[in-house]
């Protein structure tokens, strides 16, 4: 008898297998307004989202903008793209510059010798671009704790931009361990300026407004707010994450803040068991998710990235004439043509 298949499963192979995607039931607030969409309602941010002093730019373009909660699932509130286009190229050179080398780790430094560049500044360079990265000996692998898997994948050398197509999650903070799932592969320094941002983040989305019903609002309190851990994820277009608790951490009454740069994608979220029908959003780049409270225990993952839906301000940022700032980046090209085929995913979570 086949295996009786979840509401969960038969909604992430909706999304895996349509292609076109169907996305007439997804949330979409830059394409429905809010106020037609059934499955959100408005809610009021009561303390404002301002850029920490320490960070040398504006990261946000207003206070208090829009935000959601989500009907069917308390907890999970969406503020839709609440940041300054410069604040999205700064995010995007830390999560391909800053983040991914030592001592973060990433799917690839227990297979390969990398030099303590990331990737990313290794393919833009055009002196190092093509320097070969050698595997690591079997024995190394094998002193790492990791099995070694079979694809071509984490076999075959290549060269800094081979491998940056490879390079799918870097760990920040408290080490996760994807083989026992637990955080026990020490901690490396979590980068400051992402944990301010996260905080801000947590503060402005404690306790809003409107909660006629509490329990689609967030009642941490956000100055308590500390980025323990986190997890860079990069998607290709081809890349999904399946259905997955987030509940390692040892508690959980903290958001788990995730914000999204670069290709748009089909993001679900369901219940506590995957017997539950998820809801799907699409999440934009720039667009700030957070599972607070109930939703923090809920099922999500990412079925799908939708092609060709990278924002022009960063595939060619001189797009906008009132971006000043987009002459500061000359390089920008390289960060424009990883951004136009890949979603970055950036997240934290308090442990403890
Ligand atoms: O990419 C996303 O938006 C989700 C990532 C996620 O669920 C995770 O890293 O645990
Ligand atoms: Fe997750």
């Amino acid at each position: 008898m086949a295996p009786v298949q979840t509401a969960f499963r038969k909604a992430e192979k909706k999304y895996k297998r349509g292609q076109p995607p169907d996305l007439d039931n997804a949330v979409d607030l830059a394409t429905t307004a809010a106020a037609a969409n059934e499955a959100v309602r408005e809610i009021k941010l009561a303390y404002d989202l301002e850029t920490p002093a320490t960070i040398p730019l504006q990261l946000f373009s207003q206070r208090r903008p829009p935000a959601y909660a989500l009907r069917d699932h308390p907890g999970l509130l969406l503020i839709p793209n609440p940041f300054t286009d410069e604040a999205q190229r700064w995010l995007a050179r830390k999560c391909l510059c800053d983040c991914p080398r030592p001592p973060n780790r990433t799917n690839l430094d227990a297979f390969f010798s990398l030099p303590p560049e990331s990737l990313f500044e290794l393919a833009s360079n055009s002196e190092k671009s093509s320097l070969p990265i050698a595997n690591r000996s079997q024995d190394d692998i094998q002193q790492s704790d990791v099995t070694l898997p079979k694809e071509k994948f984490y076999t075959q050398p290549g060269s800094p931009s081979s491998l940056l197509e490879r390079q799918r999650w870097c760990t920040l903070g408290l080490q996760y361990n994807w083989n026992t799932k637990e955080y026990d592969r020490g901690s490396s320094p979590f980068d400051q300026d992402l944990d301010s941002l996260m905080r801000a983040i947590a503060i402005a989305i404690t306790r809003p407004g409107d909660t006629s019903d509490p329990a689609s609002g967030n009642n941490y309190n956000g100055n308590l707010f500390e980025s323990e851990a986190g997890i860079i994820n990069y998607y290709d277009e081809r890349a999904t994450m399946a259905g997955h608790v987030d509940k390692t951490e040892e508690k959980m009454d903290a958001p788990l803040i995730s914000l999204s740069i670069g290709l748009s994608c089909v993001y679900l979220i369901g219940g506590t068991t995957r017997d539950t029908e998820p809801t799907p959003i699409v999440l934009h780049s720039g667009d700030v998710l957070a599972m607070c409270g109930e939703s923090r225990t809920a099922y999500h993952g990412v079925p799908l990235v939708l092609a060709d839906t990278t924002p022009a301000s960063l595939s060619c940022p001189n797009s906008s004439a009132n971006d000043n700032a987009a002459a500061a980046y000359p390089e920008w090209h390289y960060f424009a043509k990883y951004l136009e085929h890949h979603r970055i995913n950036c997240n934290a979570r308090k442990c403890s």
